[in-house]
Protein backbone atom coordinates (compact mmCIF):
# COMPACT_ATOMS: atom_id res chain seq x y z
CA UNK A 1 0.00 0.00 0.00
CA UNK A 2 1.24 3.40 -0.72
CA UNK A 3 -0.02 6.82 0.69
CA UNK A 4 0.49 10.21 -0.05
CA UNK A 5 0.95 12.45 2.77
CA UNK A 6 0.32 16.99 1.28
CA UNK A 7 2.02 18.44 4.23
CA UNK A 8 1.56 22.42 4.91
CA UNK A 9 4.81 24.12 5.77
CA UNK A 10 2.49 27.17 6.84
CA UNK A 11 2.99 26.59 10.46
CA UNK A 12 5.73 24.29 9.89
CA UNK A 13 7.52 23.84 13.31
CA UNK A 14 3.60 21.76 14.36
CA UNK A 15 3.09 20.65 10.80
CA UNK A 16 6.88 18.92 10.43
CA UNK A 17 6.12 17.18 14.19
CA UNK A 18 2.76 15.53 12.45
CA UNK A 19 4.15 14.43 9.84
CA UNK A 20 7.19 12.75 11.71
CA UNK A 21 4.37 11.02 13.76
CA UNK A 22 2.97 9.98 10.29
CA UNK A 23 5.81 8.46 9.10
CA UNK A 24 7.02 6.73 12.29
CA UNK A 25 2.97 5.17 12.03
CA UNK A 26 3.52 4.37 8.01
CA UNK A 27 7.09 2.85 8.88
CA UNK A 28 5.72 0.50 11.74
CA UNK A 29 2.59 -0.52 9.71
CA UNK A 30 4.61 -1.52 6.50
CA UNK A 31 2.92 1.31 4.62
CA UNK A 32 4.88 3.21 1.93
CA UNK A 33 4.78 6.89 1.39
CA UNK A 34 4.95 9.74 -0.99
CA UNK A 35 5.19 13.39 0.66
CA UNK A 36 4.25 16.57 -1.11
CA UNK A 37 4.56 20.08 0.26
CA UNK A 38 2.49 22.98 -0.29
CA UNK A 39 2.65 26.31 1.33
CA UNK A 40 -0.77 26.25 3.30
CA UNK A 41 -3.87 24.32 4.09
CA UNK A 42 -5.65 26.67 1.66
CA UNK A 43 -3.11 24.73 -1.50
CA UNK A 44 -3.63 21.28 -0.02
CA UNK A 45 -6.29 20.31 -2.28
CA UNK A 46 -4.19 21.12 -5.78
CA UNK A 47 -1.69 18.96 -4.04
CA UNK A 48 -3.84 16.27 -3.07
CA UNK A 49 -5.28 16.15 -7.01
CA UNK A 50 -2.34 16.05 -8.21
CA UNK A 51 -1.42 12.88 -6.11
CA UNK A 52 -4.91 10.95 -6.52
CA UNK A 53 -3.94 11.00 -10.58
CA UNK A 54 -0.81 8.55 -9.83
CA UNK A 55 -2.33 5.53 -10.76
CA UNK A 56 -0.31 3.43 -7.46
CA UNK A 57 -1.36 5.98 -4.70
CA UNK A 58 -3.84 3.98 -2.65
CA UNK A 59 -4.85 7.01 -0.81
CA UNK A 60 -4.04 10.43 0.68
CA UNK A 61 -3.43 12.13 4.66
CA UNK A 62 -3.62 15.79 4.52
CA UNK A 63 -1.49 17.52 7.24
CA UNK A 64 -1.99 21.11 8.42
CA UNK A 65 -2.25 23.56 11.19
CA UNK A 66 -4.97 26.39 11.26
CA UNK A 67 -4.04 28.22 14.08
CA UNK A 68 -6.38 30.89 14.93
CA UNK A 69 -5.15 34.93 14.20
CA UNK A 70 -6.77 37.93 14.72
CA UNK A 71 -9.91 37.46 12.11
CA UNK A 72 -12.61 35.06 10.97
CA UNK A 73 -9.50 34.30 7.95
CA UNK A 74 -8.44 31.40 9.57
CA UNK A 75 -11.99 29.92 9.16
CA UNK A 76 -12.46 30.56 5.62
CA UNK A 77 -9.03 28.47 4.80
CA UNK A 78 -10.39 25.70 7.10
CA UNK A 79 -14.00 25.18 5.47
CA UNK A 80 -12.80 25.77 2.05
CA UNK A 81 -10.04 23.24 2.69
CA UNK A 82 -12.44 20.59 4.28
CA UNK A 83 -14.96 20.81 1.31
CA UNK A 84 -12.55 20.39 -1.68
CA UNK A 85 -10.64 17.48 0.60
CA UNK A 86 -13.74 15.78 0.51
CA UNK A 87 -15.17 16.55 -2.99
CA UNK A 88 -11.82 15.20 -4.26
CA UNK A 89 -11.99 11.64 -2.51
CA UNK A 90 -15.34 11.44 -3.32
CA UNK A 91 -14.63 12.39 -7.46
CA UNK A 92 -11.27 9.73 -7.63
CA UNK A 93 -12.62 6.99 -5.01
CA UNK A 94 -10.23 7.41 -2.93
CA UNK A 95 -9.61 7.76 1.26
CA UNK A 96 -8.66 10.93 1.71
CA UNK A 97 -8.43 11.47 5.40
CA UNK A 98 -8.24 14.48 7.63
CA UNK A 99 -5.06 15.55 9.54
CA UNK A 100 -5.25 19.08 9.62
CA UNK A 101 -6.02 20.72 13.16
CA UNK A 102 -8.23 23.89 13.86
CA UNK A 103 -9.41 26.45 13.11
CA UNK A 104 -9.58 27.93 16.22
CA UNK A 105 -6.85 26.59 17.93
CA UNK A 106 -3.72 27.95 19.62
CA UNK A 107 -0.31 27.16 18.91
CA UNK A 108 -0.55 25.38 22.36
CA UNK A 109 -3.69 23.48 21.17
CA UNK A 110 -1.76 22.38 18.00
CA UNK A 111 0.88 21.52 19.50
CA UNK A 112 -1.40 19.00 21.67
CA UNK A 113 -2.55 17.94 18.65
CA UNK A 114 -0.44 16.49 16.50
CA UNK A 115 -1.43 13.11 16.63
CA UNK A 116 -4.65 13.84 14.61
CA UNK A 117 -1.47 13.02 11.48
CA UNK A 118 -0.85 9.46 12.80
CA UNK A 119 -4.57 9.35 13.33
CA UNK A 120 -5.29 9.94 9.71
CA UNK A 121 -2.81 7.86 8.50
CA UNK A 122 -4.29 4.91 10.51
CA UNK A 123 -7.87 5.60 9.17
CA UNK A 124 -6.83 6.39 5.23
CA UNK A 125 -5.21 2.69 5.64
CA UNK A 126 -8.32 1.07 7.16
CA UNK A 127 -10.47 2.85 4.79
CA UNK A 128 -7.78 1.68 1.77
CA UNK A 129 -8.29 -2.17 3.31
CA UNK A 130 -12.12 -1.87 4.13
CA UNK A 131 -12.89 -0.40 -0.01
CA UNK A 132 -10.08 -3.53 -0.96
CA UNK A 133 -12.28 -6.04 0.65
CA UNK A 134 -15.64 -5.11 -0.89
N1 LIG B 1 -3.18 30.97 8.45
C1 LIG B 1 -2.86 29.71 8.07
C2 LIG B 1 -2.57 29.39 6.73
N2 LIG B 1 -2.57 30.36 5.81
C3 LIG B 1 -2.01 30.25 4.49
C4 LIG B 1 -2.97 29.62 3.49
O1 LIG B 1 -3.20 28.26 3.78
C5 LIG B 1 -2.44 29.70 2.07
O2 LIG B 1 -1.14 29.15 1.98
C6 LIG B 1 -2.41 31.12 1.52
O3 LIG B 1 -3.67 31.72 1.67
C7 LIG B 1 -2.03 31.11 0.02
O4 LIG B 1 -2.94 30.34 -0.76
N3 LIG B 1 -2.26 28.11 6.39
C8 LIG B 1 -2.23 27.12 7.33
O5 LIG B 1 -1.94 25.95 7.00
N4 LIG B 1 -2.50 27.42 8.64
C9 LIG B 1 -2.84 28.67 9.04
O6 LIG B 1 -3.08 28.90 10.25
C1 LIG C 1 -1.63 34.90 8.16
C2 LIG C 1 -2.81 34.07 7.92
O1 LIG C 1 -3.01 33.48 6.88
C3 LIG C 1 -3.80 33.89 9.03
O2 LIG C 1 -3.15 33.59 10.22
C4 LIG C 1 -4.71 35.06 9.14
O3 LIG C 1 -4.44 35.83 10.25
P1 LIG C 1 -5.38 37.10 10.61
O4 LIG C 1 -6.76 36.57 10.92
O5 LIG C 1 -4.72 37.71 11.81
O6 LIG C 1 -5.39 37.99 9.41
Amino acid sequence: MKIGMVVAEFNYDITMMMVERAKDYADFLGVEYKILKVPGTFDIPLGIKKLLKIDDIDGIIAIGAVIKGETDHHRIIMENAARKITDLSLEYEKPVALGISGPGESRLQAEARIDMAKEALESCVKMVKSLNNL
